[in-house]
């Protein structure tokens, strides 16, 4: 692809994440090649929630290093709000399936160690801080360190330290996949309140979200993306119509929601099977 193509959105218009032919080859400790994401079309729109399934190992988390920055593709351009990217960019956050509270600090200071160390004053910080930990329920936890917390609420402070950076684009890998059922569906139904009024000025954060979970694929997205067997591409995509807002225990429920889990795990099953066949320890 070209620059022209690149460019080729008026000023402010363009898609929030765009990877146009991207392509990922790793080294390997032997000296071998490995491809992990091969010739790879996705673009997601300003404040869309794209969920992204594929079985294991197939390419998912590059994919996100491929747009946060961390890693630069082989072949194939990725763009953010219509720009190349080149290194890691302030208006991108994350949520991995480990957070990365530093455990010396207690919750608060936490929070505001983003802020802060993007040059906030301290007060600032600290009012900001303390909004997203009200918005997280974690008020009264704010003088804990991180081991005197639950998974759920490490995870809350987690987002509220995502938040409080106002990311434009927010990749998550996995975020909930260590909780327990019950802890993450609440921990869906919360992302999805704190995304709809995740921006500063209005509107919403870009998503792109990791997940094994089917279910919580469906019920949080806009868009299921189906990755093949590695080296990942995208093999389908499917809208999901589901009403907003959404609460996760109720909406998988809905006979709409019966209908597209099945149709996407078909799609799925398929790239799992020939993963799973390939000799994979274990599947999506
Ligand atoms: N830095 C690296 N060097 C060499 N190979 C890598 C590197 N990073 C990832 N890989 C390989 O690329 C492939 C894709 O890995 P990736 O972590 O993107 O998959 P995934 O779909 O996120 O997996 P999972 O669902 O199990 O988390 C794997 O075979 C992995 O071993």
């Amino acid at each position: 692809m070209n620059n022209d193509t690149a460019n080729a959105h008026p000023p402010g218009s363009a898609p929030a994440i765009e990877l146009r032919g991207a392509s990922k080859t790793f080294r390997t400790p032997s000296g071998a090649l490995h491809t992990a994401v091969r010739d790879l079309d996705l673009t997601v729109g300003q404040g869309e929630f794209v969920a992204v399934v594929g079985p294991t190992g197939c390419g998912k988390s590059t994919t996100l290093t491929l747009v946060s920055g961390l890693e630069e593709p082989t072949e194939g351009e990725v763009l953010v709000g219509g720009e190349p990217v080149e290194g890691i960019r302030p208006e991108v956050g994350f949520v991995f399936q480990q957070d990365a509270l530093f455990p010396w600090r207690t919750v608060l200071s936490n929070v505001m160690a983003g802020p802060r160390f993007r040059g906030e004053p301290k007060a600032r910080a600290r009012e900001r801080a303390r909004d997203w930990l009200a918005r997280v329920g974690l008020a009264a936890f704010e003088d804990r360190y991180p081991h005197q917390l639950s998974g759920g609420q490490r995870k809350r402070v987690a987002l509220a330290q995502t938040f409080v950076g106002d990311p434009a684009i927010l990749l998550m890998d996995e975020p909930f996949s260590a909780l327990d059922v019950q802890t993450r569906a609440l921990m869906s139904d919360e992302l999805l309140e704190l995304w709809g009024g995740s921006r500063s000025e209005g509107g919403k954060a870009s998503v792109v979200f990791v997940t094994h979970d089917l279910e919580e694929a469906i019920a949080l997205a806009d868009r299921v993306v189906v990755m093949t067997a590695g080296p990942a591409t995208v093999k389908q995509i499917f809208p999901i119509g589901l009403p907003r807002p959404r609460k996760v225990e109720s909406v998988r429920l809905e006979p709409e929601f019966v209908e597209i889990y099945r149709e996407i795990w078909s799609c799925l099953g398929e790239e799992v099977r020939i993963t799973r066949e390939r000799g994979a320890s274990h599947v999506a």
